[in-house]
């Protein structure tokens, strides 16, 4: 084979759920972004699949996914997903129609949060620098408060009841505090912060508390601290560098994981993984935020949250190196100021995207010189 041939690898198959308002830009951005990666590198291809499962679709022909969508889905190697929810559309029928179907039924059971303060970029919180805020939340993804369990009984009369009920199992737990241990012992300060409300709910969450101290067991590498999510809104503000690795159920974690963004420069920058660590099913990568009816078809999203989701995909497929340099290309870009607004910066979606692309090439071509 000539020397400039250069023999490619694997080819991973794609699932793309761009879905409602700014996830159709933000992950037509990270496609953009990964073919750039991939052209680049040579080592790897993507074949990206895009499914049209979206509230606006939902309105046209009734449905979210079809019945085999799932079935669909689990052909792949990872899926990607931009956001979902509509206002035309109740956001409990968008989410339970579509990405809680899919996390639950894929086996999706952890929901990795990570966040730190990116170069060229400010936390809203004084004196708090880059370095200073570096966190990975770990979100509890298939039970909890978003068990789906619970119902409404006379509904539309002065005696309307509604249930919502928290489950929590044995099983679950203990499996999320085990993924949490590890992500905490593969970071450099090996922390890990439990986070709960066992003060008020006196069954699930001493069940957290309980199971979280026994998996401890295992893992005396790791140091580890007990927070009430109360006082850990006042600890992430006060304290940011006190923390490194957090676990929380479900509900906790996504309001704790939205926080976390914000403190670190944007919601526009925070990526997640969905992940069946078992690697049985097909994991799931989108940015944390939703679909910002009021700034969709504007053209100014940050796709920085795309971007570190795709990285992440890019990193759970075995390619180390094309994380790293994605990562690095995003990084570089921020440090030059190139933001979008939600960052006190003036670009838009697509000059910040066309700028990550050009970088990777730099990047790439100074690695092979
Ligand atoms: N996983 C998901 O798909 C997901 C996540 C969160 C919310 N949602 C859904 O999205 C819809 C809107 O929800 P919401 O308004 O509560 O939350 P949101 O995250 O969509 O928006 C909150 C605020 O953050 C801003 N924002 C979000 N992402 C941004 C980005 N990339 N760049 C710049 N600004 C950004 C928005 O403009 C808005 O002001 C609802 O239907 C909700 O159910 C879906
Ligand atoms: O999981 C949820 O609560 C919603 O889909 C959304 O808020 C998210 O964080 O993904
Ligand atoms: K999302
Ligand atoms: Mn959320």
């Amino acid at each position: 084979m000539p020397s400039h041939v250069h023999e490619v690898s694997r080819i991973y198959n794609i699932a793309c759920i761009p879905g409602d308002g700014i996830g159709v830009d933000i992950t037509n951005a990270a496609i953009q972004v990964l073919n750039k990666l991939s052209s680049t590198l040579k080592t790897f291809e993507f074949d990206f699949k895009t499914y049209d499962w979206s509230s606006k679709a939902y309105l046209e022909r009734g449905w979210y996914m079809p019945p085999d969508g799932l079935a669909q889905l689990k052909t792949h190697d990872a899926i990607y997903f931009g956001a979902v929810g509509w206002p035309a559309v109740p956001d409990h029928i968008s989410l339970w129609s579509l990405i809680l179907p899919i996390r639950k039924a894929l086996n999706q059971y952890v929901n990795v949060r990570p966040t730190r303060i990116l170069q060229g970029t400010k936390s809203p919180l004084e004196g708090c620098q880059v370095g200073d805020l570096d966190w990975v939340i770990v979100r509890e993804n298939s039970e909890g408060e978003y068990s789906g369990q619970g119902g409404t009984s006379h509904e539309g009369f002065e005696n309307a009841v509604a249930t919502e009920v928290a489950v929590f199992t044995q099983v679950g737990i203990e499996r999320i505090m085990r993924f949490a241990f590890e992500t905490a012992r593969a970071r450099p300060r090996r922390k890990l912060t439990l986070v709960t409300k066992s003060n008020a709910q006196r069954h699930g969450m001493v069940l957290w508390d309980k199971v979280f101290y026994e998996v401890a067991k295992e893992y005396e590498d790791v140091e580890t601290d007990k927070m009430l999510v109360d006082a850990m809104t006042v600890r992430m503000v006060l304290h940011p560098k006190s923390l490194d690795t957090i676990v929380a159920t479900n509900l906790h974690a996504d309001i704790l994981s939205d926080l976390a963004a914000a403190l670190s420069g944007s919601i526009g920058i925070a990526p997640s993984s969905n992940l069946d660590p078992t690697r049985k099913f097909p994991s799931m990568f989108e940015p944390i935020h939703g679909s910002a009816p009021d700034i969709a078809g504007k053209g100014i999203a940050n796709p920085v949250g795309a971007f570190w989701s795709a990285a992440e995909m890019v990193r759970w497929l075995g390619q180390e190196k094309g994380a790293d340099v994605l990562m690095r290309a995003v990084e570089n870009v921020t440090a030059r100021g190139f933001k979008t607004r939600d960052l006190g910066g003036e670009r838009n979606t697509k000059e910040v995207t066309d700028s990550v692309c050009e970088e990777i090439e730099k990047l790439v071509a100074g690695q092979e010189a």
